[in-house]
């Protein structure tokens, strides 16, 4: 299994204000692979998404992508080109849906036509294509969030950061996100997840890490946990946590 690791980090730890927030000796991404990160509030989890993301950089410890050693004093803008991220709270800018969805194509110099054709066809599947041209201020929290996903996912990143990307959402949108989330995401692309959501990661999750209070309780896949997080078991420790 070690070779398909994509990221790995070692002996991370990550101080705030004098409080070790993180202390992780050892923690990998599979490449295409679903990989969830779970654990109670205040865990670490979003902490440890920033650093694997490259959005924090100021930790001590050592993060590899491909095996490559990455070098934290750097911008990484190659690199970062390649990782979306969705937020919970999703920021869309001032302007309307066709320009938050298009802007990281624009970024990256692509033609007007090909934008416009890769705005469309990403808009149908998450069928926001009748939006486009409404100010993104506009949107409810769900269409919003909607908005956020297409914009992750028009560059075809190769690793998708997701933090809790339902956790504000009504019933339907998260439903709408669980039941279309895995035909948006391609073979090719490995996403990492912060997901409190039980249905989420019993329907997506191909690998689970479970931290507890900054460090790695578990690593395993998902047909491994089963049991202790959906059976009767419900009383374990690692079903509490999750
Ligand atoms: N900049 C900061 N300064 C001080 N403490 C911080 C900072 N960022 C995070 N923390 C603390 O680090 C711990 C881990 O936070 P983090 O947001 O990573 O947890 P989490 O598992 O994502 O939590 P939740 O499920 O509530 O979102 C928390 O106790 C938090 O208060």
């Amino acid at each position: 299994m070690q070779e398909d690791k994509i990221i790995e980090v070692k002996n991370i730890k990550k101080i705030c204000r004098e409080k070790k927030i993180l202390d992780i000796d050892n923690f990998v991404v599979l490449k295409n692979k679903f990989n969830f990160i779970v654990g109670g509030n205040g865990s670490g989890k979003t902490s440890l998404l920033n650093i694997l993301s490259l959005v924090d950089q100021d930790y001590k410890g050592q993060l590899y992508y491909k095996g490559k050693k990455i070098d934290k004093t750097a911008e990484n803008l190659e690199l970062r080109r390649k990782f979306s991220v969705i937020w919970q709270d999703p920021y869309l800018y001032r302007g309307d849906v066709f320009y938050n969805i298009a802007l990281p194509l624009k970024l990256r110099n692509y033609k007007s036509k090909i934008i416009e054709n890769k705005v469309k066809e990403i808009s149908e599947k998450i069928e926001i294509k009748k939006l486009l041209n409404q100010s993104a201020f506009t949107l409810s929290g769900g269409e919003k969030q909607k908005v956020s996903i297409a914009r992750a996912l028009i560059t075809e990143p190769e690793i998708l950061f997701v933090d809790e990307a339902t956790t504000n959402l009504d019933e339907e949108s998260i439903q709408f996100f669980n039941s279309h989330f895995a035909d948006l995401v391609t073979d090719e692309m490995t996403v990492v997840m912060v997901s409190h959501d039980r249905r989420q990661i019993k329907l997506l999750a191909d690998y689970i890490t479970l931290l507890h209070k900054g460090k790695v309780k578990i690593s395993r896949e998902i047909n491994e946990f089963k049991f202790q997080l959906f059976g009767e078991g419900i009383e374990t420790p690692i079903a509490e946590l999750v």
